[in-house]
């Protein structure tokens, strides 16, 4: 049981009341609750169920989402590092149910790494629209990119960017925003005890303020007519209800959207929703669901993107920049591998080859982390193909498979970079596959898989 910040306990008394507060404090002392999210571009829910060595029930408020138990070791199973599952706190999965995303929409997740939502976000809108997901801080950006990569994600942008270069850049531009915010993180002393430590009184106003930047940036990127999801895993009013009280008497183009769940309780604030650990299995979120009045389809936002899309000098026009010899050796590599060519529009990023969305805003002067389907680095006249290439391919779309089992000691020899002898005489690039799903590639050279599994990635 965390110890809980003095102040924190006297500031949720007052805010529960003392009979609720004793209930809230009872839940202390029950562990926090462990989920996993299906990938459902990759596997279905029932298939993965019937898979899976691990004690699984399902989190109401979200279709893909299951509780597993605490002897269970999701993190530990190849199946994770084949981005069949998102490992991820049950309450976390609310917030993007209740954006609801839908296939072919643009959507910008501000705060993303280390990427559960946008994940979450990415299995809605399958390999359709665009997901923009951007992240501030340059250490996290990477488990971010990395993360998506495991997820098979391809149209997405992923910017390590502050949100005003990207209000700048992207005006009236998205569809749905979602604000997964910065917060002093009072929901997760459970689960993190030593966040305990890291807070103070005067923490919830100096994220308040943080907040209030945010969602104005995300205001001016979102379409009329368009979805703005704003998330904290905090108890403090400050950040919540006050949050978006104070956002909508600045922004009266905006309404709040309600959302309707049997589940979760409602926040103080009419329409929007929190989830409290005394009541359900999950830790403290609060969301709010907020609209921009108008019309998406207004000729004001044509024209918007419309100057976004003129003048493509580094940005689309790039995309076919790619010289001739390139092309020839991804072609010669497509033909020997696969049995797809990858569809472009490509990209070249230095020596790295991209598939890109052919959705993708203007790219100059942007800190671009991937912008889009990392095919693969071509180094010396050779191409090698990347670790996304492989974790986007779906099965029947590759010549050679190495494929190991779940439950042999082989496939924990791959993940920790080892060489395996293979039987067979087949040469070349080959993907290696858990029960037929791909991890990554390998090389197959007189009877040995040479090992590519990328070193950051392996396991220990
Ligand atoms: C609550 S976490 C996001 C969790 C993420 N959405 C997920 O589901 O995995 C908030 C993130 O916002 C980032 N952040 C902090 N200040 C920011 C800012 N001004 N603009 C964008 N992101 C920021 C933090 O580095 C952190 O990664």
């Amino acid at each position: 049981m965390p110890e809980l910040p003095a102040k924190f306990i006297e500031k949720m008394k007052l805010l529960l009341g003392e009979e609720e507060f004793n209930l809230f404090c009872e839940s202390y002392g029950q562990e926090a609750a462990q989920g996993i999210r299906v990938n459902p571009l990759k596997i279905s829910r029932d298939s993965l169920v019937s898979r899976v060595p691990f004690s699984l029930r399902p989190v109401p408020w979200c279709r893909l989402g299951f509780y597993y138990s605490p002897d269970d070791r999701p993190g530990k199973h190849p199946y994770h590092a084949a981005g069949l599952y998102y490992i991820q706190e049950p309450s976390a999965m609310a917030v993007v149910e209740i954006l609801q995303p839908q296939p072919g929409e643009r959507i910008l997740d501000l705060c993303a790494a280390p990427g559960g939502k946008s994940t979450h976000i990415y299995s809605y809108l399958g390999h359709t629209g665009l997901l923009v997901a951007n992240e501030i801080n340059a250490n996290r950006v990477k488990a971010l990119a990395e993360n998506l990569e495991r997820w098979g994600a391809r149209n997405i942008l992923v910017t390590n960017e502050t949100p005003e270069k990207l209000a700048e850049r992207m005006p009236a531009y998205f569809d749905k925003i979602l604000v997964d915010a910065p917060c002093s993180g009072e929901g997760m002393f459970r689960k993190l005890p030593e966040a305990c430590l890291d807070w103070s009184e005067g923490k919830s106003q100096r994220c308040a303020a943080m907040q209030k930047n945010l969602l104005a940036q995300a205001a001016s990127m979102l379409k009329p007519g368009g979805v703005l999801v704003y998330s904290t895993c905090t108890f403090s009013p400050e950040e919540n209800e006050e949050q978006v009280n104070s956002f909508l008497q600045a922004h009266n183009d905006f309404e709040i959207c309600p959302v309707e769940n049997d589940w979760l309780a409602p926040g103080t604030l009419a329409g929007t929703v929190r989830i409290w650990p005394h009541k359900v299995q999950g830790e403290g979120h609060f969301v709010a669901r907020l609209r921009k009045k108008g019309d998406a389809g207004a000729g004001r936002i044509l024209r918007a993107e419309q100057k976004l899309w003129s003048g493509r000098k580094s940005g689309v026009d790039k995309i076919n920049d790619v010289s001739p010899e390139v092309q020839k050796l991804f072609a010669t590599f497509c033909r020997e591998t696969l049995n797809i060519v990858p569809e472009g529009p490509y990209l070249m990023f230095g020596d790295q080859l991209y598939a890109v969305s052919d959705r993708l805003p203007e790219l100059s002067r942007l800190k671009i982390s991937r912008a889009g389907w990392h095919l693969g680095t071509v180094k010396k006249g050779r191409f090698e193909p990347s670790h996304a290439l492989a974790l986007g391919l779906h099965a029947g779309q590759w010549k050679r498979t190495v494929n190991l089992r779940a439950d042999n000691e082989d496939v924990y020899r791959y993940l920790k970079g080892e060489s395996l002898m293979i039987q067979g005489g087949e040469q070349g690039w080959a993907i290696v596959t858990v029960d037929g799903f791909p991890l990554g590639w390998g090389k197959l050279v007189n009877g040995q898989l040479k090992n590519h599994y990328p070193k950051g990635l392996r396991w220990g």
